[in-house]
């Protein structure tokens, strides 16, 4: 049975994200739009680019390839929407891989360890884990490493999941490299004064979802929310502005980017899924830095240690890292001095992203529209 044969109606999203989770029997995946196979139904349309935006030489200092080359989708029904599929250089993956493992969880930036440890129990995330990571399997249960318990980190203005707001007394500098990397995506994609100014680098293991919901926290829904997504694939649901609104399936796989912008950009979307990339391709993108990319002179450039290497592929092996770059504020906007009452929508009664930092109590009130991982 293919998701198009879901009951439609008030329920329509709700029942398609648990028709997608569901484990036993898995579900029909024929009805997944997969934009790494191209233009292969009427309703995906070439996205138009921007080409003089960026210079090949600026794209690869991202460890982007010249924006002429990148495979670059709309959807019917779904205004301000792109799919960008992998338009990362080959080999350059691992560093932005890296970044989300080792360098984006150091302080200052929050992560959700920081909910029930004090700051030198998280200080070195990755420090850590490495052991853990990198030694062969026992074939006993072992103990979670910290890096496999990390379930979100956010950067710059840093995201208060309790009141669902942003503020100007809590923010630390967004990294140079993702600042660069979401101003480049977002030039060729029309939005040449895009200022990246907060991340929210989620962490999915291989029984993760994330539940519906809609990102609109942010002062400023003028600019877009860009979505990269790193390792193992996922199946990304996109609805429209009312929660009922059947929601198109597609694949994100490693490497895509997304960017939500108009109308689409307060959309209803949800991850119920990832699904096992063919163990061939993640191997094969971990050893592209080792060669291709380890000599160019580029911000992302630089083969990985050994060490960096191994932790990072084990990881990948059965994770997804999803990083979303935004916008909060408009140049001459400012915070309000008292931060308005969170707005009413599902994701605010479902939790949202909220779940991902309780445990507990609020994990064991599992529901398929709030996010959730499954301690194994
Ligand atoms: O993991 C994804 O693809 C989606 C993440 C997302 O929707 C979010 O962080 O708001
Ligand atoms: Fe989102």
């Amino acid at each position: 049975m293919a998701a198009s044969t879901v009951v439609r109606g008030e329920d329509a999203f709700k029942n398609i994200f648990k028709f997608y989770k569901r484990k036993k029997p898995p579900p029909d995946f024929s009805d997944v739009t997969d934009f790494s196979k191209g233009l292969t139904s009427d309703k995906i349309v070439p996205a138009v680019l921007d080409l003089s935006a960026v210079s090949d030489s600026e794209a690869a200092r991202a460890g982007l390839q010249p924006v002429k080359t990148w495979r670059a989708f709309g959807l019917q029904g779904y205004p301000g929407f792109i799919f960008i599929s992998n338009p990362f250089l080959r080999g350059s993956q691992p560093f932005w891989i890296r970044q989300c493992l080792k360098t984006y969880p150091q302080k200052p930036n929050v992560c959700n360890l920081d909910m029930h440890m004090s700051p030198s129990d998280t200080q070195d995330i990755w420090g850590q884990s490495v052991h853990g990571l990198s030694s062969p399997s026992s074939g006993k249960r072992e103990p979670k490493t910290l890096l496999e318990r990390l379930r979100w980190v956010t950067l710059g203005y840093h995201y208060n999941w309790d009141t669902k707001t942003y503020s100007a007394n809590h923010h630390t500098p967004l990294p140079a490299d993702l600042h660069l990397l979401s101003v480049q995506i977002s030039a060729a994609c029309g939005f040449p004064g895009f200022s990246a100014q907060a991340g929210i680098l989620n962490y999915y293991r291989h029984d993760s979802s994330l539940g519906i919901h809609v990102d609109e926290s942010e002062l400023d829904h003028s600019r877009p929310l860009l979505s990269f997504s790193f390792g193992q694939s996922a199946i990304f649901l996109l609805g429209g502005v009312r929660r009922e609104d059947t929601p198109t399936a597609m694949y994100m796989h490693s490497g895509d980017v997304m960017v939500m912008s108009g109308q689409s950009r307060l959309f209803y979307h949800a991850v119920p899924r990832i699904v096992s990339a063919p163990q061939e391709q993640t191997a094969l993108e971990m050893e592209g830095c080792r060669m291709a990319f380890s000599s160019q002179d580029s911000t992302v450039g630089g083969a990985l240690s050994e060490e960096d290497w191994v932790v990072c592929t084990r990881y990948i092996q059965s994770s997804r890292l999803n990083v979303t770059v935004r916008q909060v504020l408009v140049p001459g906007q400012s915070f309000p001095e008292t931060p308005s009452p969170p707005q009413k929508t599902d994701a605010s009664q479902a939790g949202g992203h909220q779940d991902r930092q309780a445990d507990g109590e609020r994990r064991r009130r599992r529901r398929c529209d709030s996010v959730e991982t499954s301690e194994r």
